[in-house]
């Protein structure tokens, strides 16, 4: 029997796949599906916001061949909805994610998870790049840092932050030097790769409607940047912080590869969305057989061994 169980923030994961927050996880019914996908370990809630948003006019998603664009605008019913789930007795540990359209925002959510008697993992998404006018905070690092000093003067449980891709070895190194500075339990990367065009040649038009049909990129076409990501970020952070690597997993040598580059946890979006829940099975399956084929019992057998030439 191999041995995928991890622990993160005080929680114990049995398994390394998590839904990507998002997809399949914003409503009761979403999230009661997830809770009946055995493969996976935890459960993380869509990002909620201090009110509830309709988010952005539809289509606000379109599926790829190799991947897939979206602007969907932080729908979701509001930070309560998910704080009362996220205490609600569940067989998984869950991760709440949350969002503010302000640093105001963000202070004033996070000072009602403190109070609140939720002792699961809190993730501050500072990457959305699909809120109209809004820019993707984690890409300003003067700001993370002020937003984050803030938050630890006050918030002393588990939080995670959800972070951009970066594209500047300059900037791993920037970001890096920000989130050392705090006691994160985790850094979640990638987000989707902000405002992706694509085009209906055929209609000769775009394919979603907010933004003039810019969004997030997701799915297959998003892999070698996650995987960079992840082990740019495994590089340079204290080990204290863990990493939860999305983006791009669609086989389960993609989860391999994750984890090579130093994922502890491994979350699917898009591929859920094309495939179904269904999509976790075959992924561990998949895990398994590679593990096996190569004579590891563990995932820390190989996690972060990523050789170089
Ligand atoms: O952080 C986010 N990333 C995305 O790719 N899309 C959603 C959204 O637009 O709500 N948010």
């Amino acid at each position: 029997k191999l041995n995928f169980t991890s622990t993160l923030g005080g929680q114990t994961f049995n398994s390394p796949f998590l839904n990507a927050s998002g997809i399949h996880c914003q409503t009761a019914e979403e999230l009661a599906d997830l809770e009946g996908v055995k493969e996976l370990g935890g459960i993380v809630t869509k990002s909620a916001t201090l009110e509830a948003r309709a988010g952005n006019d539809k289509p606000r998603y379109y599926d790829l061949a190799y991947g897939s664009i979206n602007s969907m605008g932080l729908p979701n019913s509001g930070y309560n909805f998910y704080l009362d789930y996220v205490q609600k007795e569940h067989a998984k540990p869950t991760i709440l994610s949350v969002a503010g359209l302000s640093v105001a925002d963000v202070i004033k959510l996070l000072k009602e998870v403190q109070a609140s008697d939720y002792q699961g993992l809190t993730e501050l998404n500072l990457s959305c790049p699909n809120v109209i006018g809004e820019p993707q905070t984690a890409y300003d690092f003067e700001t993370t840092r002020k937003v984050l000093t803030e938050v630890f003067s006050f918030f002393t449980k588990p939080l995670g932050v959800k972070l951009p891709p970066y594209f500047d070895l300059v900037h791993f190194d920037q970001i890096a030097a920000v989130l050392n500075d705090f006691p994160l339990t985790h850094v979640n990367t990638i987000n989707s790769v902000g405002n992706g065009l694509v085009v209906d040649v055929e209609k000769e038009q775009v394919v979603t409607k907010p933004k003039g049909g810019f969004g997030g990129l997701g799915g297959a076409m998003v892999l070698p940047t996650a995987l960079a990501n992840v082990r740019a970020l495994r590089q340079r952070l204290n080990p204290s912080i863990a990493i939860l690597g999305t983006g791009g997993v669609t086989t389960g040598a993609d989860v391999f590869a994750h984890i090579l580059c130093g994922a502890q946890l491994v979350s699917v979006g898009t591929q859920v969305i094309k495939e179904g829940l269904g999509v976790y099975a075959r992924l561990e399956k998949e895990l398994s057989d590679i593990m096996e084929a190569k004579g590891y019992t563990s995932l820390e057998d190989f996690r972060g061994k990523l050789q170089v030439m």
